[in-house]
């Protein structure tokens, strides 16, 4: 299987030599394969969104490479990169950050459009077939205000997916749900990433990480260790048998 995402070396300093500076992330190495499902785990202040952030283009590594797909990122020009995450990446928060002036189906297509990729009614189309896969077709025309934080969850992975991305990275996806809603929208992702879709998941949620095939442990900086499950087959008692093994790994690390 083909790397799709190589970090070397990576480097994230915050501040400046006059008002003092951190060093975040210490020289991380990690390569992400095509399809894997990977999550990163690690006490609070880890780096972990910071790496998440940086691998991903969304910020500027202090120094270190990133290429994507065997082209060097880190070295690209805002607007270069904004357009590499357009069309080959998606982005889940643990907030939807869609926006309010939009009803849940326009905030879906948005990037689609901003990509003039595909016509309107294309568009349109994938749009709605997406919604019915998570669910949330009975909610198209609604205001984003007017629906629960999981039909939100499901919408941000419609707006991820609409580009028909080679990975989707994930901060926190379910940090803001229920234990139910948390379930359906990790049981939604385990089938993308089953279809083919790469992920790379931060979580400080045992259970979510257990979902992965990977989980890589930073510590202060660094990846300190990593855990490999094997894929997930989607089964009730697999998955209970994993959160068992994640648990016990994560206690002997002290988390
Ligand atoms: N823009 C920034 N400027 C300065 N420091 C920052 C910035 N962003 C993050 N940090 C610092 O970097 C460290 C790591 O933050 P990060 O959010 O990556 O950790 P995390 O492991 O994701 O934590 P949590 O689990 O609490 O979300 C923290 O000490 C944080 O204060």
């Amino acid at each position: 299987m083909k790397t799709i995402l190589d970090a070397k070396n990576v480097y994230k300093v915050f501040g400046n030599s006059n008002d003092g500076e951190t060093t975040i992330l210490k020289g991380v190495d990690l390569q992400i394969k095509d399809g894997e499902f990977v999550a990163i785990m690690g006490h609070s202040g880890s780096g972990k969104s910071t790496l998440l952030y940086n691998i991903s283009g969304m910020d500027r590594l202090t120094s270190g490479n990133v290429l994507y797909d065997g082209n060097d990122i880190s070295s690209l020009s805002d607007k270069q990169i904004s357009e590499v995450r357009l069309h080959n990446m998606g982005f889940i928060f643990q907030h939807s950050h869609l926006l309010k002036i939009l009803s849940i189906k326009e905030n879906i297509m948005l990037p689609a459009l901003k990509a003039k990729k595909k016509s309107r009614d294309e568009i349109l189309n994938d749009t709605e077939e997406l919604m019915q896969k998570v669910g949330i077709e009975s909610i198209s025309e609604h205001d984003i205000t007017k629906v629960s934080g999981g039909q939100l969850q499901r919408a941000a992975i419609c707006r991820a997916l609409i580009n028909n991305p080679n990975i989707i990275f994930g901060d926190e996806p379910t940090g803001a749900l229920n234990s139910r809603a948390s379930r359906e929208v990790m049981d939604i992702l385990n089938e993308i990433n089953h279809n083919g879709t790469t992920l790379l998941i931060v979580t400080h949620d045992s259970k979510i990480a257990a979902r992965a095939e990977r989980v890589i442990y930073l510590s202060d900086g660094n990846i300190e260790d990593e855990y490999k499950l094997g894929k997930y087959d989607g089964k009730q008692e697999s998955l209970i048998k994993r959160e068992d093994e994640m648990s016990k790994w994560l206690k002997a690390r002290g988390f």
